[in-house]
């Protein structure tokens, strides 16, 4: 309702009336107490409440611990308040919300993993969800009602017959390709090495969603989709700022864009739903061109009958993957590349194995994999070192009321794996800021048990797990192993010839983080190698030429309206 229209509605006869009646004296007296009486008993049930769940800092009346949050990388000061409290999950008042974060990986598996027939739901996000990407995008879906699970399990079904652990072994080929133009990039401009993975990643899940290869860094399909999710990963960690103030005080989202300044920009234009009508029309636009019959937006509009996906749901399906997939896997190759420089010495088993059993004349391959195992394990340590989304991405929120240790997680809160303090534990990784492969390396005396195979959790738990995630791990094993076959990382040199170092803590403030820009000097590790980049970059760009084309759709247009 607008606001115009919400005055009209109100009975502004009976306040004149009761005005002339009990006087104004009165009446502002009778509301005064009424609202203190109000925020007295409210008051009460947050401390009652707050008295059941896991231990946390006193709440606030109305704004609970909002103002308590750091300004920037609030993970850290909840992983501080985890051992202040010695409680694995702590319980943070976000306005009059509760929120619990997790900060062990045993408490995550136990909650997310083994409770995941409770634990797989998301809460209510205006910011994320509502104002944001839709409610009703898989990445946000509720999971409450017995409908909503099954319109969940529908559209996780079509996100997987995208992007599934089988399906992603059908997109080796380009996948291996657009990575060889990574390093052959990096023999021109080595300076460009964050354009280079932008570009790379943008154009694995372009060529998976839409049947088109980006050839340029420039292209506006990497330069607006990744500043735009650079955006949305900013805005979107708790804090106690607008817009995500409006978490805390939903009804400021009720206001029209165009006169809430506070909302950032955030939420729907008149009838124009920006976000979703470009990625519908690039979608539309790749289901109507002729040729790559199996890329993803023409599945998705041929199974949309079957599934009954509205526009709505067809935009999210295909933008998820853009959305989901090119800014995370960018930034934990640019963080690879943060690790290489910063602890040069865990490179030298690395060239010792990939020596042995690659050689100088041709790159890794998949195929390698297996008699590579400490690159596998340098691979998962970039993964846990500094995991790009640091919060696990969206809350999780339990369909029912729920007890941990004896603590009460009231049904829907919103409960947040702090994927930080749960890869900074000392008992499972001690001296945690140093790049150590051999934290995976099961017979190695610097591995400990840590829950489930992989030894991180990088990519979330249970059922909510990342959709991308073998999509995501065989492209980074990938490129990192070429990287490290192909080049040695040194500091670079300012005017003066002095190295100019590396912050290894100097990390954007986003929900999705990656280190902030950094200079390092990449060069061949030999002449041989060199060659067999050249030679393998022009073959790749060869065999990529038929997804070479152009989209008429610039995601400005649209953000425009
Ligand atoms: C390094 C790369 C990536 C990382 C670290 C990552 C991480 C995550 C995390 C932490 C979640 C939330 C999991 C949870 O709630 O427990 C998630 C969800 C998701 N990711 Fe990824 N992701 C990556 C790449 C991708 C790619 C390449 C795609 C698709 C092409 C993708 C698609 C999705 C989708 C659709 C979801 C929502 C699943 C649901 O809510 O049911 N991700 N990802």
């Amino acid at each position: 309702m607008a606001i115009e229209q919400l005055f009209e509605a109100l009975p502004l006869h009976y306040v004149q009336h009761a005005l002339t009646k009990y006087g104004a004296a009165n009446l502002g007296l009778t509301l005064l107490v009424t609202l203190v009486v109000g925020i007295l008993a409210d008051y009460a049930w947050m401390l009652y409440i707050r008295s059941k769940m896991p231990p946390g800092p006193l709440p606030w009346p109305i704004v609970g611990n909002t103002f308590q949050l750091p300004d920037v990388k609030p993970w850290i000061y909840f992983e501080e308040l985890s051992k202040k409290f010695n409680a694995p999950i702590i319980t943070f008042w976000i306005g009059r919300n509760p929120t619990v974060w997790i900060n062990d990986a045993w408490t995550a598996s136990d909650l997310l993993e083994k409770r995941a027939g409770i634990y797989s739901s998301r809460p209510r996000m205006l910011v994320f969800a509502e104002l944001g990407s839709g409610q009703n995008n898989l990445v946000n879906m509720i999971t409450t009602t017995q409908a909503q699970r099954e319109r969940w399990r529908v559209m996780r079904k079509v996100t997987h017959q995208g992007v599934g652990i089988q399906q992603v072994r059908k997109y080796r080929d380009f996948q291996n390709d657009e990575s060889k133009i990574v390093a052959y990039d990096l023999l021109k401009t080595p300076e460009y090495y964050v354009e280079h993975f932008e570009r790379y990643a943008t154009s694995v899940v372009s060529i998976v969603g839409f049947g088109r290869r980006v050839s340029d860094a420039k292209d506006p399909i990497i330069t607006e989709v990744i500043a735009f999710m650079h955006r949305a990963a900013s805005l979107n960690v708790p804090g106690k700022t607008f817009p995500m103030l409006m978490e805390t005080f939903p009804f400021l989202a009720k206001f029209p864009t165009e006169i809430a300044p506070w909302k950032g920009g955030l939420g729907r234009r008149g009838k124009s739903y920006r976000g979703h009508d470009f990625f519908y029309s690039l979608a539309e636009e790749a289901a109507n061109n002729p040729g790559h019959e199996d890329c993803y937006s023409k599945f998705v509009f041929r199974e949309a009958p079957k599934y009954n996906l509205n526009p709505q749901e067809i935009s999210s399906l295909s933008g998820n993957l853009f959305g989901a997939g090119s800014d995370t896997s960018s930034s934990t190759l640019v963080t690879a590349v943060l690790a290489m420089r910063a602890f040069p010495d865990t490179l030298i088993p690395a060239w010792e194995e990939l020596d042995r059993v690659v050689g100088s004349d041709r790159s890794p391959t998949f195929d390698d994999d297996e008699n590579l195992p400490y690159m596998r394990a340098l691979v998962k340590e970039v993964f846990r070192w500094r995991s790009v989304a640091i919060i696990g991405g969206q809350p999780h929120a339990p369909t029912q009321d729920d007890y941990y240790n004896g603590w009460l997680i009231p049904k829907q809160t919103w409960v947040q794996g702090n994927v930080w303090a749960i890869h900074h534990n000392e008992r499972e990784f001690p001296d945690p800021d140093r790049f150590n492969p051999y934290r995976h390396m099961k017979d190695h005396p610097d591995w400990r048990p840590f829950p489930g195979e992989k030894g991180y959790m990088t990519f979330g738990w249970g059922r909510r797990v990342c959709s991308g995630q073998a999509l995501a791990e065989q492209g980074t094993w990938l490129t990192v192993a070429r990287l490290v076959w192909g080049f040695k990382i040194s500091p670079a040199l300012d005017a003066q010839g002095i190295p100019i170092p590396v912050d290894i803590f100097n990390y954007t403030d986003g929900l999705n983080m990656r280190p902030r820009p950094f200079k390092v000097d990449i060069k061949p590790r030999s002449e041989a190698i060199r060659q067999a980049m050249v030679h393998e970059g022009e073959q790749a760009l060869a065999d990529l030429a038929q997804y070479e084309g152009e989209t008429k759709y610039r995601m400005s247009t649209f953000y425009k309206k």
